[in-house]
């Protein structure tokens, strides 16, 4: 009998599944890296761009003229509100559960207030119409979860702002400095969309299987969830908080490098010359260190950056810089990887519809190492 013996890759590093209209990321051995989304680069869309324009690009492949961004306004915002089943499942688990369980399990209830259609009943627009009300309702779940873990009266979604500052003042109260509310948009513009990362690619195989749209997306925060993925924007607060003071940044490097520790925050599968959403998010942390004159904050921040470039080679991902700014904002640090869904959301709902208008079911093979044949003792 002759074993086939087929080539391992390992994390699919390396490995092209499938073709991709919606981004590219451009990341030379040598020299910056480049995210486009459908063409346009990202720092531009952060500079000149609302979150509403740049969930239009990504779900219909064109930046939106007036009237259709009004169209997509109106409809996000006549949406904010959750259904009572879903404020009834929220409020029955308990307040301190994670952050992300209660997301993930919020998505989940969502979902089951639609109905299930069968795969030849499923429809561009219908996918778009559970799409723009899972995004126009995550702002109230998220709110809602983080007034609840302090005890706070919770306060409605206002429809007369749009999509960050309606969140940022229905999670805070009150109104909420201009200059926060555009560094929480740069961050979700950066957010939105990343090609074929791990949850992606999860919300693609999900979809491959011709299951719904609520399932894919339920699967894709849960794969968020991760310190190697997501998670890691919370975690960074946990190297901040154990790093301490810019002074114990290079002793503290050279001791988790030597222990064989994970640095939260650095590193990543495709940047190995650096994250191209790190300076335009770095520059929005610079916005609130400077409004909150925490500049032991961006001291520390620095330190640890330097300490790990000379001794690993390693640069700051996203997550890095997002990590602490999400704190000065004001936010729990159990929510950072819940405000990413947020903004994730977008791009995983074009690749679902990319993934449905196209299909191959997603299945990969496997080297089996495990015993060779053998027979049941006693038969
Ligand atoms: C928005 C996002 O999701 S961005 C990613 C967020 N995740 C993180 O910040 C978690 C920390 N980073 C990591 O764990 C990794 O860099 C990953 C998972 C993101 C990418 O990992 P991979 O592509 O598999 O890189 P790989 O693990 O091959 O790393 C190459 C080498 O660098 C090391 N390395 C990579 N990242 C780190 C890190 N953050 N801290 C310490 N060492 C690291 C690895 O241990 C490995 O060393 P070795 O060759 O001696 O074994
Ligand atoms: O692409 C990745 O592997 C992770 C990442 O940066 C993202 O999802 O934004």
């Amino acid at each position: 009998m002759s074993t086939i013996v087929h080539e391992v890759k390992r994390g699919l590093a390396g490995v092209v599944v499938d073709t991709t209209a919606v981004s590219s990321v451009t990341a030379p051995a040598t020299g910056p890296s480049e995210l486009l989304y459908r063409g346009y680069p990202v720092q531009d869309l952060a500079a000149r761009c609302s979150l509403e324009e740049v969930a239009y690009l990504l779900w219909y492949g064109e930046l939106p003229d007036a009237r259709q961004l009004a169209a997509f306004e109106r409809a996000e915002r006549a949406q904010r509100e959750l259904p009572d089943a879903v404020v009834a499942v929220l409020d029955a688990l308990p307040v301190q559960a994670h952050p992300m369980d209660l997301v993930r399990t919020a998505v989940s209830a969502i979902g089951a207030t639609w109905p299930t259609l069968a795969p030849e009943e499923r429809t561009r627009e219908d996918d778009l119409a559970r799409a723009l009300q899972l995004f126009a309702q995550l702002p109230a779940v998220v709110a809602r979860i983080q007034r609840r873990r302090r005890g706070l009266e919770l306060l409605p979604l206002r429809t007369d702002l749009g999509w960050c500052a309606a969140f940022l003042a229905a999670t805070f109260g009150g109104e909420v400095a201009p200059e926060v509310v555009r560094a929480f948009e740069v961050s979700m513009i950066l957010y939105a969309e990343h090609s074929f990362n791990a949850s992606t690619f999860t919300a693609r195989v999900v979809t491959s299987t011709l299951a719904d749209y609520h399932s894919a997306i339920t699967a894709a925060v849960g794969a968020l969830k991760g310190p190697l993925h997501g998670g890691a924007n919370e975690a960074v607060m946990g190297v901040l908080a154990e790093v301490g003071t810019a002074d114990r940044a290079a002793g503290w490097v050279a001791r988790a490098r030597a222990e064989k520790r994970t640095v939260m925050g650095f590193g990543h599968r495709v940047y190995k010359t650096g994250d191209s959403r790190v300076p335009t998010m770095k520059a929005a942390l610079d916005v609130l260190v400077e409004r909150e004159g925490r500049y032991d904050l961006a001291e520390l921040y620095d330190a640890i950056e330097s300490a790990m470039t000379e001794a690993t080679g390693l640069h700051p991902n996203l997550d890095y810089p997002s990590g602490p700014a999400y704190a000065l904002m004001g936010f729990d640090t159990e929510l950072f990887t819940p405000l990413f869904v947020m903004a994730r959301v977008l791009g995983w709902t074009a690749h679902v519809r990319e993934q449905v208008e196209a299909n191959a079911l997603i299945r990969p093979l496997s080297e089996y190492t495990g015993p060779g044949r053998r027979t049941i003792a006693g038969n």
